[in-house]
């Protein structure tokens, strides 16, 4: 598939897949597919593994960029894969569009599809179509719910780009809290790893991001990925986060609002400032290793 091109006036094929654990599609927009008997059944095979078929309509910017979906609240999320080339992005998003021979669908790299995770449906559409040097620009990179930055283990150069991707992302959505998961691909490449998995997970860590290494060649952990990402997105609707950050100026140090220079420090208050920052970068030092813990369970904040 070739990505990469800017597409703004080019419709997309929409492709469609049975939904994961054999939900029905809960997308409102009319759905003209004709009924071949798997759409609607229950009892699917898992993700990558199913059938998919063309649906004959296409889908425009204008579904990715519409409003509705944009917040935790609606049905519909996008997810935005970013990585360098050849990392395996139009593979994952294949293997969740349910494309089992991508030849057949040349120039498709937006798949929407209904999952059922935790009992519970919810709709993705995944696009793997970007541009690197827009990444500040385009609405399309805002608009998404959740990212996976791709590299492929057996690439140094495609995780330094991660790194650089992720950095990219943080000034680009500073205000929002969105799913951002590291993905390290081509798993099975064993004998030509050239990152290990505790390099992988340090990262995530050191970027707060969540991790995972799948194999799309092998379809390993590419189900878990995607329900991995359904579950970021519900997390982050349930538990959002306080959105003016907190009461300003009460930090630690702070000093509140100092006009004419600062008032003298009695020892006490200085004892207790020291022990205060002691405490803190105990605390961050625990939250890091809490977060090395857990930045590979998709299932937790
Ligand atoms: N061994 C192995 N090969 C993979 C894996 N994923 C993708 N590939 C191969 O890597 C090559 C690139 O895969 P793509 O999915 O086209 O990568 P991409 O990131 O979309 O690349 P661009 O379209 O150039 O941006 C293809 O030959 C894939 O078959 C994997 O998990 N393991």
């Amino acid at each position: 598939m070739t990505l990469n091109k800017p597409r703004e006036k080019e419709p997309l094929q929409r492709r469609s897949s049975p939904a994961l654990l054999g939900a029905r599609s809960s997308a409102p927009h009319p759905d003209p597919t004709p009924q071949r008997g798997h759409a609607s059944q229950r009892g699917h095979a898992p993700l990558g593994l199913s059938s998919s078929y063309q649906l004959g309509d296409t889908v425009h910017w204008d579904r990715w960029l519409c409003d509705e979906g944009n917040s935790y609240k609606d049905f519909l999320y996008r997810v935005l894969l970013l990585g360098d080339h050849g990392v395996g992005k139009s593979s994952l998003a294949g293997i969740f569009g349910g494309v089992s021979n991508r030849e057949e669908s040349p120039g498709v790299d937006h798949y929407e599809r209904t999952l059922t995770v935790d009992g519970e449906e919810t709709t993705l559409v995944v696009m793997d179509t970007w541009e690197p040097d827009k990444l500040e620009e385009e609405d399309v990179m805002k608009k998404a719910s959740a990212y996976l930055i791709v590299y492929s283990i057996t690439d140094r150069s495609s995780f330094e780009s991660a790194s650089e991707l992720r950095i990219r992302l943080r000034r680009l959505r500073q205000a929002d809290d969105i799913p951002i998961i590291l993905v390290g691909n081509k798993s099975d490449l064993v004998r030509s790893r050239d990152i290990s998995i505790e390099e992988g997970r340090a990262c995530a860590v050191m970027f707060d991001c969540k991790f995972i290494e799948t194999s799309a060649c092998l379809h390993h952990q590419v189900g878990e990925l995607f329900q991995g990402v359904v579950r970021q997105i519900r997390l982050r609707r349930r538990h959002p986060p306080p959105r003016d950050g907190g009461p300003a100026g009460q930090g630690p140090g702070d000093g509140g609002q100092a006009r004419s220079g600062p008032p003298p420090i009695s020892l006490a208050k200085k004892a207790r400032r020291f022990l205060g920052g002691l405490a803190a970068r105990n605390n961050q030092h625990l939250a890091l290793k809490a977060r090395s813990k857990s930045c590979h369970d998709l299932s937790v904040l």
